[in-house]
């Protein structure tokens, strides 16, 4: 187990253990997030088809926003003018941001990363646009979120060892530059590392050394899920998360379905994010106790069931899947609203289950029943 880090304030309690498991709570400048935690992505200010009622009755503590796009559009200086993330949008809990530098890569044009930025014309309006480390704490500050990101190089893999290595270490000083430009930050406003490395044990061993040597508040590990195999996924985990200070959260970026994260649990991650539950709502699959169900199939049009009549979430257990089927097929806005809150709630309900098991120390339990429920599939 790795050794706690006598750093940064610590914001984050660990409550109880199960294995490698962890259950938690960190303590954020707009309330309390219970880890493990699944954070929905709220990507340009809105959760997608939801209101944040529904998010926060589905039991999200916190919801991520992505840098790149408010910063692209409405403008990181008119959300602060405006009052902040939370004032603006009308969030009124944790929010997380990322740094930008991976939609910069994945959405924007022309892109170009040097040791100082990386600049690119934006996807809105062909404007450039320069997003260093400095002006990427800055946006994230002007935003007011209550965990920034710092920047990073993410390389999609499968990838070269030199350039892993090169993304890596230019992450490192990066990672460097972020803390320096958070420093003048409020308590209580914290910054995550992330750790890089691809799927090379010593360059990610040697990346999450670096980042504990600058410290942070809490450490991402990064680099994943960006087209891996989830077996290799998992075996980064094993060798990154035992590296990481024990007493702060792990955040694991961009991840992932269900199975992903019972899966990084057992492993120790306590913090996740995924346009998963929301995009493939809008895409007509919902997530259920018993696996994915796909409403576009043509074997629900009769189907008088709801998806899960035991679900605590209503629209669940009181929507027929014909019904569900009929909005899919119509391409009628509704089912894209009721799957994607349907999806959100459902993982949020695994996220309870597993925080609840990991402090009666059944968590081994919960995993094997969890995954016999998904591989009966839909009755
Ligand atoms: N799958 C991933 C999703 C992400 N949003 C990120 C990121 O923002 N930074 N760095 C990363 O490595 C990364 C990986």
């Amino acid at each position: 187990m790795s050794r706690p880090d006598t750093g940064l304030p610590n914001h984050f309690e660990l409550l109880a253990t199960d294995g490698a498991a962890r259950t938690g709570r960190l303590t954020t400048p707009h309330g309390v997030v219970r880890t493990p935690a699944f954070m929905p992505v709220g990507t340009a200010g809105a959760m997608k088809g939801m209101h944040w009622r529904e998010v926060r009755d589905a039991g999200a503590d916190i919801v991520l926003g992505n840098t790149y796009h408010l910063m692209l559009r409405p403008g990181a200086e008119r959300i602060a003018a405006l009052g902040g993330l939370q004032r603006f949008t009308g969030w009124n809990g944790p929010m997380l941001t990322d740094s930008g530098g991976f939609q910069v890569m994945s959405l924007a044009d022309l892109r170009k990363v040097s040791e100082q930025a990386v600049t690119f014309r934006s996807h809105i309006d062909g404007a450039k646009v320069e997003l260093s480390p400095e002006r990427s704490i800055e946006v994230q500050r002007l935003l007011g979120s209550d965990i920034a990101m710092q920047m990073d190089e993410c390389v999609r893999l499968p990838a070269e060892r030199d350039d892993i290595d090169r993304a890596m270490r230019l992450s490192l000083r990066w990672a460097e530059r972020s803390k320096r430009a958070f420093e003048s930050a409020p308590d209580g406003y914290m910054l995550f590392g992330i750790v890089q490395g691809g799927d090379i044990p010593q360059l990610r061993h040697a990346s999450a050394q670096g980042l504990v040597e600058i410290g942070f508040h809490g450490y991402a590990i990064g680099g994943l899920a960006v087209g891996e195999p989830q077996a290799v996924m998992l075996a980064m985990i094993d060798e990154t998360a035992p590296a990481l200070p024990s007493d702060r959260p792990r955040y694991l970026m961009g991840v992932g379905t269900p199975d992903d994260m019972l899966e990084a649990v057992k492993r120790g991650v306590d913090m996740f994010d995924c346009v998963m539950p929301t995009r493939n709502g809008r895409h007509g699959v919902a997530f259920t106790r018993f696996g994915q169900v796909n409403l576009r199939n043509a074997r629900h049009a009769d189907d008088p069931r709801p998806l899960d009549e035991e679900s605590s979430w209503p629209s669940a257990r009181n929507y027929a899947r014909a019904y569900l089927h009929h909005l899919v097929k119509a391409g009628e806005t509704l089912g894209a609203m009721l799957l994607s809150e349907i999806n959100i709630a459902y993982y949020q309900f695994l996220m309870q289950g597993i925080r609840d098991a990991i402090a009666r120390g059944t968590f081994d339990e919960f995993y094997q029943r969890t995954r016999e429920d998904w591989a009966r599939g839909d009755i």
